[in-house]
């Protein structure tokens, strides 16, 4: 992404949503864009890892963890095969392991915190919803602009017209 999140907001601001919670970056790419995906899951990882395990096509997966940071929801592994599958970036609304390794991906990771303790694995929770935190709601489809200033999307169009 070569503009900043700030400029993008100077620009165009009314078009756009920022996101209060304050994530820390993992990932090796800083600066990440691109169309958003979404999962809501609670301590459990497994149909986040199936969304990362299919063509990103320079997509941002938006994940609601639900603010829980008890459990890590990604680790190298599936990081890694968000990274051969073309994914952008990923956006965790809750914990990361594995961060040392995280920091050598060609992926924007942003998340709440990190816990070595692993997810489950029943693929309880759904995909493809609009998820909320940060007092903005994510809404498949729309695009993400992340860098070290913040999270931007756009807004639903529908709200809008
Ligand atoms: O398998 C998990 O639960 C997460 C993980 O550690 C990885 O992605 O490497």
């Amino acid at each position: 992404m070569s503009i900043s999140t700030a400029d993008l907001f100077d620009e165009r601001g009314d078009e756009l949503d920022s996101c209060d919670l304050q994530l820390r970056q993992y990932g090796g790419h800083a600066a990440f864009s691109g169309p958003i995906v979404t999962v809501r899951c609670h301590q459990d990882n497994a149909l986040l890892k199936a969304i990362l395990g299919e063509p990103g096509e320079g997509r941002v997966l938006v994940v609601d963890g639900g603010g829980s940071v008890h459990t890590a929801l990604m680790g190298d592994l599936i990081a890694g095969s968000a990274v051969a599958n073309g994914w952008a970036g990923v956006v965790i609304n809750g914990a990361v392991r594995d961060v040392v390794a995280l920091r050598e991906l060609a992926l924007g990771v942003k998340a709440l915190g990190s816990n070595p303790r692993k997810s489950g694995k029943e693929g309880t929770g759904e995909r493809d919803v609009p998820v909320s935190f940060g007092g903005i709601t994510f809404q498949p489809g729309a695009t993400l602009y992340s860098d070290d200033d913040g999270i931007l999307v756009t807004r639903d169009l529908a709200r809008r017209a």
